[in-house]
């Protein structure tokens, strides 16, 4: 691959496309697969989750992405942007009009646009445009004029549930499944778009609400508060759906590894801090059957968490290897001496001022005879000029090749850019930078002693 400079920008973007292409299909000759078609339903396959190929896969997006902003005229590009709330509004609708099932049942044939009308009840023109604009951006395809069908893409807003079922079922979680993950990213896609509005507003003028969040619902609550309220809970099912569905998609190694499992003693104490249900404690577990687990968390979510223990593990609750407890973090911690305290995606729903104060009341269950450790798992910003060693999945492999953006643009740090602005419009949280993260502890009397790479990262912190 040619990653010198003295190529022209344009020519090295080629190139490094050029290059890592022909790896990617080498990888498919090699084991006798043709690379999937766009416009195939999407079956995986082996080499679609094969870490070994994350690169090659990373390093096309980020040449692509920014050969386009290169070459677009800026004007085009901007405008793209833009209307990206069409994006979150297009996907919402189809999502809930149950446009993805219905093709699903209709096949490779697809549908026209008048049939989908008769089954959703919504104007056929209306249907035509909505999925033209998708289709545009290469989400469905459009088989002849006004018939859609699915494409690979648009195999994966399908929900786990037959369309018969869904219409016989009001209840909203049964439909998602970790298959239909981006099903329950829409929904709560659409929710953000409505705390959207105070976004400019807020920003303008910090001190008026406590996020975008506050002022849209005109509440001086924290989400989590409120949406424990009667009539709320339809947005708390959406979050927790979102939350159980990323929570399966990290490997059970993140967790074992983050927290050195394997070190601890047995009987030792692991308590899940804000854990929801107990997803993360219910994989660890699984891995160490003999290690203590304590999961807390509001009242409500302590509630939601004895169903799915219940449901799951009904054993584990029965015997006390797995206690649930009511517990608000911002209270002093009740459970003093354990092994390993962890926060996993609790963090970055806090502000400086109030994440302090969570980790300041754990560090006071903590002295420093017991060999106590807080473990957070958060994602790591990068800033956009630090270079990254990692071309993704924890590969640890190569440097980012010239012209690319030295965190990788949109292949590297999309995803935890944009959720950074989720979670400040929900709570005026923030996804943070290493120094951030040392600086929190410092301040909270946690020295971070090592972190653990990876798309979810572990911060280890030791008492100080
Ligand atoms: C983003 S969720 C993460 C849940 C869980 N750790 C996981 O990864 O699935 C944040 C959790 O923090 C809990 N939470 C919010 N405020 C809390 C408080 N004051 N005390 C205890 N838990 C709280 C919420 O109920 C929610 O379960």
């Amino acid at each position: 691959m040619a990653t010198t400079q003295s190529l022209d920008p344009l020519s090295a973007l080629v190139n490094i496309i050029s290059t890592q292409t022909a790896i990617l299909q080498t990888a498919y000759a090699k084991n006798n697969t043709k690379f999937p078609s766009i416009d195939d339903s999407f079956q995986p396959g082996p080499l679609d989750f094969d870490p070994s190929l994350t690169p090659a896969r990373n390093l096309i997006v980020a040449a692509a992405t920014q050969l386009i902003a290169t070459v677009d005229s800026p004007m085009g590009f901007v405008y793209s942007k833009i209307g990206g709330l069409y994006d979150t509004v297009t996907l919402g609708f189809v999502v809930d009009v149950d446009i993805p099932d219905i093709l699903n049942e209709a096949g490779p044939e697809g549908l026209h646009v008048d049939k989908l009308s008769e089954v959703t009840g919504v104007d056929a023109s209306y249907i035509a445009r909505v999925m033209r604009y998708l289709a545009t951006s290469h989400i469905f395809k459009e088989l002849s004029p006004d018939v859609f069908a699915h494409n690979r893409l648009s195999s994966h807003l399908t929900k786990a549930k037959s369309f018969k079922e869904i219409k016989a079922d009001l209840c909203f979680m049964s439909c998602i499944s970790s298959s239909c993950s981006h099903v329950s990213s829409i929904t709560r896609s659409e929710e953000l778009l409505k705390l959207s509005t105070a976004f400019i507003p807020f920003l303008k003028n910090s001190k008026q609400a406590s996020a975008p969040f506050n002022m849209v619902y005109n509440t001086p609550e924290k989400m989590w508060e409120w949406t424990e309220k009667p009539g709320n809970e339809l947005v708390s099912r959406k979050f927790t759906a979102t939350m159980q569905n990323i929570g399966e998609m990290s490997p059970p190694e993140v967790f074992t590894n983050g927290i050195e499992a394997d070190m601890l003693k047995s009987n030792a104490i692991v308590v899940d801090v804000g854990g929801g249900t107990g997803t993360a404690i219910f994989t660890i577990k699984k891995a160490f059957p003999n290690l203590r687990y304590i999961v807390q968390d509001l009242d409500k979510q302590i509630v939601a968490a004895k169903k799915f223990w219940d449901e799951n593990d009904p054993e584990a609750i029965k015997s006390g290897q797995v206690q649930l407890q009511a517990h608000n973090f911002l209270h002093p911690q009740p459970i003093k001496g354990a092994s390993v305290y962890f926060l996993r995606m609790v963090i970055h729903n806090w502000p400086d001022v109030e994440a302090q104060k969570i980790l300041s009341s754990i560090r006071s269950a903590v002295d420093f005879n017991t060999e106590s450790k807080l473990v957070i798992f958060e994602m790591l910003v990068k800033h956009v000029s630090e270079a990254t060693n990692d071309l993704g999945s924890g590969s640890g492999e190569g440097a980012v090749p010239y012209p690319l953006l030295p965190n990788l643009g949109v292949a590297g740090a999309g995803l935890i850019t944009s959720l950074d602005m989720s979670m400040l419009t929900m709570y005026n949280g923030k996804e943070r930078t290493l120094a951030e993260y040392a600086q929190l502890g410092k301040e909270s009397g946690w020295k971070l002693v090592d972190v653990k790479a990876g798309e979810l990262a572990a911060f280890v912190y030791t008492p100080m």
